[in-house]
């Protein structure tokens, strides 16, 4: 998730205040579900992805750390603590737990390789393009870009949580069809990002 610009913040004489600090609450809410992405991974690799309670907590601990996206940005707005490295940790953070997880699901043979390959070409090429960028301010994740990652997360979620055990093999046609939806959306936006960047150049040489 990404934070939208915010104006300064004004003292009463019109005076700017200070800018926010990086170590503030928000930032360090996105440095922590950064550092829950090992754990989860190692949970879930553990037990070899068996269905045990492992599995469930692994899924648990991924649920838990991809739903707070939104509780580190809404803070931020409201106590004017945005900052340009909240706006570029954030969906690096998103891209930490959803990639760890997906060469998890990779590496227990329950998603093909190429899938978390397109997805991770894609995510990383996003952040090598932000940090190219970086002296032009930070590129803020796009509409597209957050409606693609609420997709994968509850792609990724479904293939984590064990839910064929309660529910049946039909479970497994439901991950395929969100997990089509999550790669196609992740192109798509991926591409949008190239193409908008290109005429921003475009219009710069104009
Ligand atoms: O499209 P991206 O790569 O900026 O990612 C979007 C963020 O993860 C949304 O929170």
């Amino acid at each position: 998730m990404s934070v939208p610009d915010n104006p300064p913040p004004a003292a009463a004489g019109g005076q700017p205040l200070r800018a926010p600090s990086n170590w503030n609450l928000p930032n360090i809410i996105t440095v922590v579900r950064i550092l829950l992405a090992p754990l989860f991974v190692w949970m879930l690799l553990a037990d070899d992805g068996k269905d045990g309670w492992l599995r469930w907590a692994a899924a648990a601990l991924f649920i838990l750390a991809i739903a707070t996206d939104g509780v580190d940005g809404a803070i931020a707005r409201r106590r004017n603590l945005v900052t340009e490295l909240g706006k570029l940790l954030d969906p690096i953070a998103d891209k930490v737990l959803t990639g760890g997880a997906l060469i998890a699901l990779s590496i227990l043979g329950e998603l093909p390789w190429w899938v978390t390959i397109v997805i991770l070409v894609r995510e990383v090429g996003i952040t090598i393009y932000r940090f190219v960028v970086i002296r032009q301010g930070v590129i803020a994740a796009s509409r597209g870009g957050k409606i693609k990652t609420i997709v994968q997360s509850v792609a990724i979620s479904f293939a984590l949580v064990p839910l064929w055990t309660v529910f049946g093999d039909w479970i497994y046609w439901v991950n395929g069809i969100l997990m089509t939806a999550a790669v196609i959306l992740t192109v798509v936006t991926g591409i949008d990002y190239l193409w908008q960047a290109w005429k921003g150049r475009k219009a710069r040489r104009a």
